[in-house]
């Protein structure tokens, strides 16, 4: 267990075989490096998460033939007003980063199918919808979205068990919250070669993800990168093969009155190659309102010396999850579409 390589600030590899199985001092060990991660970097890989590989494989192929479509089939399930954060965002179509160009980026947002008569979609809940996808890719690619959605929600909720053990809660902690209905998002997302000079432009722009946790697949190409809080320096998450890099979001370090971070995180595909990647986000159910846990009301002193005294004691008032998380998502894809490119200078 550990970090990869020689450098102590890139996110640790944790092997998630010891938090599920008898030896009680590799529990111990895990849970401790666990803990230190999340507090100090909001990131880690985990191996041994029992997800197969050959579903992994399905899923990336799934995702390399919904993106070889032409563009006008992959319009036809275009993310929009009326699709309840499901569809199809194209290239350029959201803007992580503020400052910078609009993401080069294409993806398509899936969750649990709901039917149009579902009581959560008759009330407009927030992210419960139908898929939409296009038609010619048929019901067998979306029964394998479906289940990969599936082991992800299960990898997930032990995931979210193995956080609430590192911050000393009861196991079954965040069950209540994740138990019914969570709000639980796939994306596909093929990153275009960029092998372009342009300062601002990005794959995806620096961010920090918006709800709990998000666990990651990625290819082999790289180009995801962590921010060192310390130092501002970029670092590579090198891909180790079959790993889910796993990083906390803001309603996390919100939730935990910053006991737990999230990390400014971004991807730049430089290389000549295209990359596939598939985030998996979870949230817990939109409906609940959440409020810090009980015995984390006071600032980890770690935050308390970053931002001086007086040190602020639970901060933030009770907010729903679908509120949270909606207004992030809806200022990403207006900052794209209110994005002007700057003229290039004038010479004369
Ligand atoms: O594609 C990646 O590796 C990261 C994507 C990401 O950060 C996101 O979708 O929030
Ligand atoms: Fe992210």
């Amino acid at each position: 267990m550990g970090s990869l390589g020689s450098d102590p600030r890139l996110p640790p590899v944790l092997d998630f075989s010891a938090f599920r199985g008898s030896d009680q001092a590799a529990k111990a060990e895990f849970l401790q490096a666990l803990g230190q991660a999340c507090r100090d970097k909001g990131f880690f890989q985990l191996t041994n998460h029992g997800v197969a590989a050959s579903l992994q494989e399905r899923i990336f192929a799934a995702s390399k033939e919904f993106f070889s479509l032409p563009l006008e089939e992959k319009l036809k399930a275009k993310l929009g007003p009326s699709t309840r954060g499901r569809g199809y965002e194209t290239i350029g179509g959201q803007m992580l980063e503020p400052g910078a160009a609009p993401d080069t980026k294409e993806a398509i947002y899936l969750g649990q199918d709901l039917g149009e008569d579902d009581a959560r979609v008759v009330k407009g809940e927030y992210g419960c919808g139908p898929n939409i996808y296009p038609s010619s890719l048929g019901r067998e690619w979306h029964a394998t979205c479906m289940e990969y959605l599936e082991a992800m929600k299960t990898l997930a909720r032990d995931v979210m068990r193995a956080l609430a053990a590192a911050l000393d809660l009861r196991e079954d902690f965040f069950d209540r919250f994740t138990d019914t209905d969570p709000a639980a998002t796939l994306r596909l997302v093929h990153y275009p070669p960029t092998p372009t000079t342009s300062q601002l432009e990005r794959g995806c722009g620096a961010h920090r993800d918006f709800g709990c946790i998000t666990l990651l697949l990625q290819d082999a190409v790289g180009g995801l990168q962590v921010q060192d809080e310390v130092t501002g320096d970029w670092l590579d998450v090198a891909p180790v093969p079959g790993a889910y890099v796993v990083n906390l979001g803001n309603l996390m370090a919100r939730w935990t009155n910053h006991h737990y971070t999230s990390n400014t995180h971004r991807v730049l595909n430089h290389s000549p190659c295209h990359r596939y990647s598939i985030p998996f986000f979870y949230s817990g159910n939109p409906a609940h309102t959440l409020e810090t846990i009980p015995g984390l009301e006071r600032t980890p002193l770690s935050l308390a010396r970053k931002y001086g005294p007086p040190i602020p004691v639970n901060p933030y008032p009770p907010v729903s999850v679908a509120d949270f998380l909606h207004d992030q998502f809806v200022q990403s894809y207006k900052r794209a579409e209110e994005y002007r490119p700057t003229p290039p200078e004038l010479t004369t």
